[in-house]
């Protein structure tokens, strides 16, 4: 089970989640309580494992200048999180070399999201950062075959019925694993991806393979 973590603003919280066991760091260059400078971004990326992946968030900004603020800030590639067309998204994806696209949950766009080109389908609610957990049942409406990313007000309680219910490829958090917006909760952090892992490896022995993460396996990915 592949975990992101979020909302990423200092130095220790990023090593935090490293050591924690994240695969992949969030940096929000989106308006929010997170929100980061590419310039501290570079300093904390600088300072992390090669394999960690780092994404740039961001919503409705203008695709050269998403590029722009990866780039500057060393980063693996970008999350777009906003109403992004096919070809924002394609623009960006070509030039960043990895890309999450965004959907809220139920929204008609998340069955043609292959138009969107992107690596991960990310599966979130209405409205992104704000720990709001919807109805996973929505989550139905991803295409098959994909590698499904699963958002929106999850936690250390709430991330092992998620997985269990959805059978995503991984999981993203932010609010879930805070102390105070912005700032990372090391028991919270710890206990999400321990969480998390185990749903995944549940899945794993599980031998009625049906969702979204088998679909991409069967696939050799
Ligand atoms: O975290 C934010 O502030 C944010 C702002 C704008 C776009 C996306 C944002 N975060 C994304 O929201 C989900 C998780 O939210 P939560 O766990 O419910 O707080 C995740 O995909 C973040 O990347």
């Amino acid at each position: 089970m592949f975990v992101k973590i979020c909302g990423i603003t200092s130095e220790d919280d990023a090593l935090l989640a490293v050591a924690m066991g994240a695969d992949a760091l969030g940096f929000v260059f989106a308006p929010s309580s997170r929100q980061v400078a590419a310039g501290h971004v570079r300093d904390i990326v600088r300072r992390l494992p090669p394999e960690i992946l780092t994404l740039g968030v961001f919503r409705d900004e203008a695709p050269q200048r998403v590029v722009e603020q990866v780039q500057t800030a060393g980063l693996g590639g970008a999350q777009l999180h906003g109403h992004e067309t096919p070809e924002d998204a394609r623009f960006v994806r070509a030039r960043v070399g990895f890309l999450v696209q965004a959907f809220p949950a139920g929204a008609d766009a998340l069955r043609r999201s292959d138009e969107w080109g992107a690596d991960v389908i990310l599966i979130d609610s209405p409205t992104p950062g704000s720990g709001q957990v919807f109805d996973w049942s929505l989550a139905e409406g991803a295409p098959s075959g994909r590698r499904i990313l699963l958002a929106g007000g999850l936690t250390p309680d709430n991330v092992g019925d998620a997985i269990a219910r959805v059978r995503p490829w991984g999981v993203d958090v932010s609010s879930g694993v805070e102390s105070s917006p912005g700032r990372k909760d090391p028991r919270k952090v710890r206990a999400f991806v321990a969480a998390a892992k185990a749903a995944g490896e549940d899945l794993e022995h599980d031998h009625a393979p049906t969702g979204a993460l088998y679909d991409w396996q069967e696939e050799g990915g």
